[in-house]
This record gives structure tokens, sequence and C-alpha cells, in this order.
């Protein structure tokens, strides 16, 4: 197990890059501390894979370092790395056993035979393997062959690392959650660095104390599930996470007010908690707020609002109503009056954030500060 620091490690697969738009991953500093389960989450190209083969070594950065527990990697290929790594395909030989399988890495590194089998005997034990230990590979199904794969990156105990990436994208959706908190409880016994890249929220709250969001090559918010949903450090880390995302919308804000642009003076100010005097001049400020926030029918007391849909999704609704031109989702209980196509909307100042250039900008009390 390892302390994983990136100290201003950047990557650009050009080899004259002009400026930020050309670097796949954009300068990162952050240290993935030892022990911890560690989700990397964002859509498709937005470096995910880039960052996890600059930590396994099968990329060099082209800027800044790679420290190991205090030693600098940066130069050391995968090998000498001590990383083990599970990929979205099964990574076996279909002539060995199961057991063979499992026993790879370790006979690869001359771990004694005892030894070898006990690991062996414990990781199929861990993954429901410890049936079909004698059987070939050949003729397992891919879910089977992909549980191979996973156990065979668990089996060494003393990896500095272990390195996910998407590992259940074989795996058939109802063998996909008993995995999910399996691995979940297999980091919570072994206690090893784990790395796990997926551009599935589900997957990655679930499995990680940590999640890394990227977005268009950069880090954008590392936080624990509960900090992404209260406080999205980004435009994007609201919209991406939740269901439905954060709403957005452009506004002007002045004092504890916010305004929807485009919408005329009068009766339609949004009131905030806090005030932002440090708003920089020139942004683009926007007001985020999560559906779970919007609340419909607040007869009287509210923002005059239009509805647009309503979704029935079981237990609660899903409300889309026009808001001054800007459309918001708001998440309504069974219970709650939606008649007509009329409604007025509150949001709730608490739950409010206002973002300049898409950046959460931390405001102050109302009243405390202005
Ligand atoms: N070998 C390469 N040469 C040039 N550009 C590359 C190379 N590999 C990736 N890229 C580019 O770098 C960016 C990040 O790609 P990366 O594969 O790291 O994203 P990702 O988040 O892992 O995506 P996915 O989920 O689709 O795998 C993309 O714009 C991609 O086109």
């Amino acid at each position: 197990m390892a302390r994983i620091h990136l100290d201003g490690v950047a990557h650009s697969y050009r080899p004259d890059p002009q400026g930020p738009q050309d670097y796949a991953l954009k300068r990162l500093d952050h240290v993935w501390e030892d022990g911890g389960a560690y989700a990397l989450l964002g859509p498709s190209g937005c470096g995910k894979t880039t960052l996890l083969n600059i930590i396994s070594g099968l990329i060099t950065p082209s800027q800044g370092r790679l420290v190991f527990d205090g030693t600098d990697v940066t130069a050391l290929p995968t090998a000498a790395r001590n990383i083990a790594q599970v990929f979205q395909f099964p990574v076996i030989y279909d002539t060995m056993t199961v057991a063979e399988n499992l026993a790879f890495p370790l006979r690869n590194r001359h771990v004694a035979s005892g030894e070898v089998r006990k690991r062996v005997a414990e990781v199929a034990q861990m993954l429901d393997l410890t049936t079909i230990l004698k059987k070939r590979a050949r003729g397992l199904t891919a879910d089977v062959k992909q549980k191979i794969s996973l156990g065979r990156g668990l089996v060494r105990p003393d990896v500095a690392a272990i390195l996910f990436d998407e590992p259940l994208t074989v795996i058939d959706p109802h063998l996909k959650w008993m995995l999910r908190s399996k691995l979940k409880e297999l980091h919570r016994q072994l206690k090893l660095t784990m790395i796990y890249v997926t551009h599935d929220q589900t997957e990655a709250l679930t499995f990680a104390d940590k999640v890394v969001v990227m977005f268009e090559g950069e880090v954008v918010q590392i936080g624990t599930p509960e900090e992404l949903f209260d406080r999205p450090a980004h435009t994007f880390v609201g919209y991406f996470i939740g269901s439905p995302g954060m709403n957005v919308a452009p506004v002007t804000v002045e004092g504890d007010r916010a305004r929807l642009a485009g919408l005329e003076s009068g009766g339609q100010e949004i009131r905030l908690a806090r005030v932002y005097p440090g708003l920089a001049q020139g942004a683009r400020i926007e007001l985020g707020i999560r559906p779970e926030f919007v609340r419909v029918g607040a007869n009287g007391a509210g923002l005059p609002a239009r509805v647009l849909k309503v979704d029935d999704v079981g237990r609660y609704r899903i409300v889309r109503v026009d808001l001054g031109g800007q459309v918001f989702n708001a998440i309504a209980a069974e219970e709650a009056r939606i008649e007509g196509d009329r409604t007025q909307v509150l949001l709730d100042p608490a739950n409010i954030h206002i973002y300049a250039d898409s950046r959460r900008v931390e405001g102050v009390a109302a009243g405390a500060g202005a």
C-alpha cells in the first residue's frame, strides 16, 4: 500500500501544446491517501484513462512528478511500480484453471507455494470462486471470467494500489450491484488503496469514500458523496451527480437577491441566504439549486411558474416548470397538490449556490458582510 502523490502532473498527447485546450489532463496536485477508496468519475473523453495510465506508468506525464511513499517513480515502468490493474474486459489465461489464474501474479513474483495456496483460497472465498477452482477458464461465462480478473487484482497483499478501469462493464446488470458492494466490503477488509474509474455515478458513489470528478481534462471536485451533493464546486458536478441533476440558470445578483436573466424587474426576485461581495466583474453568473430544494405548489408564497410536465417515478414526482423562461426540475412528494398549468415555486435559499464562470462562489452570510 502506498500514499500516491501527483505533484503538478499534466499531460498533453501533442508534442507542442499551445494552451490548456491541448491538455488531456490539466495540471493536478493531489494525494491519494494510503488505504483510501477512490472513484474517478466523469463522462467519456474527460481524461480518466489518461490519469489512470499516468499512475500505472503506461504514460509518462508531460509535466510533474509521481511520488509513491516519498519515492519519485515518474521514470519507472509499470512493472517496477507494484500496481495491480483490472481492466474493462477479462485478462486471464483460458488454458489455465481458475486457481492457476488467481495464483499467477504471485507465482510471477516468486511467492512461496504455501503462501500462494493460502492467498488463492482466501481470494476465491471472497469472490465465491471456491467451487470452481479446478475448472479451466475456457468456457466460463464473461461474468465469471471478470470475477477471476478481479481476483487476480486482489490477490497480492503488498501492492501500492489497485486500479480498476470500468471493471463491471461486461457484468450482467443483476450481478453488478452484488459485485459492487462486494468490492466495497473487500476494501474494508483489505484496506488497500483502490482507484476505480467509472462514468456511472451510482458505481462511484457506492464504492468510494472520496469521488474525484473530472470534466474536460480537469479535476473539478474531490469530495465525499455528501459533499458532491450538498456543495457542488462546479456546475458540471451539480449537473452530473443527482437524478435529475442540479438546475442551473443565468442570473444577476445584487445583495441578497438574485434575478433570473431575461426577466423584467419586479416580483421575481429570488431570496438568497448569503451575499456575494467578491463576484468578479464580467464573469458568467449562474444560480444552481438541486430539484430536491425546489418546491412547487407554494401557494401565495413563491414565484409564478408554468407547469410543463409531471413525471410520476414512484415515490415522488419530477415536475418541470418554466420560471421566467428558464426550465427548472422540482422533486415533489406524491401528496403535493399540482393542479392546472399554473403554480408557484419556492427555491430554498439555504440550498442555492452561486457560480461565477461555472465555479462555486462561497458567499458570506446575509447580514454579516453586505
Ligand atoms: N493516445 C492518444 N493520443 C491522442 N489523444 C488521446 C490519446 N488517448 C486519449 N486521447 C484524448 O485525450 C482525451 C482524454 O481521453 P481519455 O481516454 O483519458 O478519457 P476517458 O475519460 O478515459 O474516456 P473514456 O471513458 O471514453 O475512456 C480525449 O480527448 C481523447 O481523445
